[in-house]
């Protein structure tokens, strides 16, 4: 694959790895934050939900068993939480974390942090959780799955550049993409907390995945199309420490083989 050159004469992304399959996917993705650890215990990490996260947490729970990797005093950041879900529902973002990744680990559950989705005005909540990031000097590495429609986080197309954390509405390509995650018969939430571009792009250093035929296409809008909000994961090319990871059928609009 070859680099986009800005205008300023960056080159993005800055690495881009075309892995077999998506428990690879993962397994890149987790020595990336391997290391930053192992650099700084103490370190923000940001982490994502969805089906290609899952080989993620496995590989950094296996860090922990195998290579005694500590998260003992690590503080992780949630990208987004659905409005209306408490914590302790199953469902939740935060839930979603503790089951994948925090309880199989040395990380104080009081240590994973997530918008508060139960808060009764969101857009106090959203504004709480954009101040914590920045309390705590921001997120040293941000992993980042990526939406069918080209979304990040819960940044849905028509999402500006400067958004920071807020109430978003989420749009039908996700909740069909996300309602399989819930119960039959259970309406999932309609809205959600989502960090906006701007706090994503203050990370130090991002990690984006994608796994399977169905992120071909964003991946290519993501990487060869104009810039803007119609895909908000293009504006990562602002970014000069984007490390991109793709199984085949995922990159197979990008790459020649
Ligand atoms: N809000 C989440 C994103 O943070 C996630 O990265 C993305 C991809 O999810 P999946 O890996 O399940 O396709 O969509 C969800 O809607």
């Amino acid at each position: 694959m070859s680099r986009i050159i800005d205008q300023a004469g960056q080159s993005f992304p800055a690495s881009f790895s075309v892995v077999g399959d998506a428990r690879e996917v993962g397994e890149e993705a987790a020595r990336f934050f391997v290391e930053v650890i192992n650099n700084n215990p103490r370190a923000n990490i940001g982490l994502a939900t969805g089906a290609t996260a899952r080989s993620f947490y496995t590989a950094l729970i296996k860090a922990h068993t195998e290579l005694k990797l500590s998260f003992a005093a690590v503080n992780t950041f949630n990208l987004d939480e659905y409005i209306g879900l408490s914590r302790s529902h199953p469902n939740s973002y935060w839930n979603e974390i503790v089951e994948q990744f925090g309880r199989h680990v040395d990380v104080p559950l009081t240590q994973i942090h997530a918008p508060d989705g139960a808060h009764q005005d969101p857009e106090a909540a959203a504004a709480v959780y954009e101040g914590l990031l920045a309390s705590v000097g921001g997120v040293d590495i941000q992993l980042l799955g990526l939406g069918r429609n080209g979304h990040i986080a819960f940044n849905e197309p028509g999402s500006p550049f400067d958004s920071c954390t807020r109430p978003v509405d989420l749009t039908t390509s996700t909740l069909q993409a996300n309602q399989v995650h819930f119960p039959s018969g259970e309406t999932m939430p309609q809205r959600a907390i989502s960090m906006g571009i701007a706090t994503i792009l203050k990370a130090r250093r991002i990690v984006l995945i994608a796994s399977g035929q169905a992120k071909a296409e964003a991946l290519k809008d993501m990487l060869r199309g104009t810039i803007g909000p119609h895909c908000p994961a293009s504006f990562l090319r602002a970014h000069s420490a984007v490390h991109v990871i793709a199984d085949r059928d995922a990159a197979r609009l990008v790459t020649s083989s």
